[in-house]
This record gives structure tokens, sequence and C-alpha cells, in this order.
């Protein structure tokens, strides 16, 4: 059966399979040292269930985004595995970790306009979720300026994401507008006002 072939359902189970075998010694900084893979399903989740994207495509590069970045997998191979476009969203989501992080930082908040639609859903549903990890506990060596200036620049990120999804835009709105974040205790606005 060629892949183009195969209903979606199972297209989108490989995707989770290969993102799963991809990040199986990968852990998330929280303190619970939560499995790296419930990120990236969290972020095709964000797509379905939040932003109402149906789009396989993007369902699967959402599954797939941190694969190339933070681990052996190449483009070649997903393109083997899930064809040409799912490859290029993944590249549009994908930061050249040879630069240093300052200017990958930069280059996100550039490019994020010049991006391809299915490009933006995943970007958002990305800050989404990685917001939402913020929010509830920073990484125990972050400082609190360094959290802040994570809200600040995911905030000039996505708003070179909009036009594409107005849910997924609302509920970032919300966080910048009146989301708080938890650090040693106390409470902070998640954008100081
Ligand atoms: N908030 C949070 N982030 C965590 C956690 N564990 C891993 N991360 C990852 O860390 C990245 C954000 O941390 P940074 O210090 O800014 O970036 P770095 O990992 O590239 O150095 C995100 O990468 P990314 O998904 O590639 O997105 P991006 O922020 O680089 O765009 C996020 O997925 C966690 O517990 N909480
Ligand atoms: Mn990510």
């Amino acid at each position: 059966m060629s892949k183009t072939s195969i209903p979606p359902v199972g297209q989108l189970l490989h995707a989770i399979h290969f993102a799963a075998l991809k990040h199986s010694t990968q852990r998330r900084k929280d303190s619970a040292g939560t499995p790296y893979i419930n990120h990236p399903i969290g972020v095709a989740h964000i797509l379905w269930y939040e932003g109402d994207v149906q789009d396989i495509g993007a369902l699967q590069a959402a599954v797939l985004h941190d694969t190339v970045e933070d681990t052996d997998t190449s483009f070649e191979e997903l393109e083997l595995e899930f064809g040409n476009e799912v490859r290029q969203i993944v590249a549009e989501c994908t930061d050249d970790k040879t630069l240093p992080k300052a200017e990958r930082k930069r280059l996100q908040v550039e490019n994020a306009p010049k991006k391809s639609d299915k490009a933006k859903l995943v970007k958002m549903a990305d800050k989404i979720y990685n917001l939402r990890d913020l929010q509830r506990e920073p990484p125990a060596d972050w400082t609190l300026d360094r959290v802040r200036e994570y809200f600040l620049w995911a905030q000039k990120v996505t708003d070179g994401c909009r036009g594409v999804n107005g849910k997924l835009e609302n509920i970032l709105e919300d966080i910048y507008q009146s989301g708080t974040f938890v650090y040693n205790g106390k409470q902070y606005p998640c954008i100081a006002k």
C-alpha cells in the first residue's frame, strides 16, 4: 500500500510510533522528569481539540516537530517515512542548532511571518504547550528573568503566526493578557503590565 493510501488514522499512528522511538530516552525539564514524547503528542492534541485542525500533514508534523532538532532523525528519513509535505513543515519548525542560541531566538521572530500556514499552526501549538508548562512549573534552573523573557519572546514569535487560526490566537492572547505563572510559590503575570 502506498503511503497516501493509508487511512489518516494509520498515518498519524505511524508518526506517533516514530516520534516515540526517537524521543524514547528524553525527558522534559520539569521536576517529575515527564517523558519528552508527551510534548509532541500534546502539540498535535492542541491542534485537533483546541484549534479544530484536522489536516493530517499538520498533525503528523506536530508529532514529529522536534525529532530533527532534538534526536538523530534526518530530513531524508522524514521524507521517506512521511512524504515531502511533512518533511517541509518540520523543516520550517526546526532551529539550526549550530547557530548561537540568541541568533536562533532572533531568527524565530524574524522568520515566523514567512512560514507556511501549516508551519504557523504547529508553531502556535508548540508555544501554547511550552507556555502552559512554564505557567505550571518553570524548569528548576531557570531564573525569574529567564521565564519572563521566554513569555515576551514567545509573544513576538506567535504574533508573526497570526491570520491562520483564530482559536489558537485567542488562547495565546489570553495567556499574554491575563495569564500568570508560579515561581518559588509566588504568582506573577506572564507579561508584566
Ligand atoms: N517550558 C518548558 N519547556 C521545556 C521543558 N522541557 C523541555 N522543554 C523545551 O525547552 C525549550 C525551551 O527552552 P529554551 O532554553 O528556550 O531552549 P533550548 O532547549 O533550545 O535551549 C522548548 O523547546 P521547543 O519545543 O523546541 O520550542 P522553542 O521554545 O525552542 O521554540 C521546550 O519544548 C519543560 O519542562 N518546560
Ligand atoms: Mn517543541
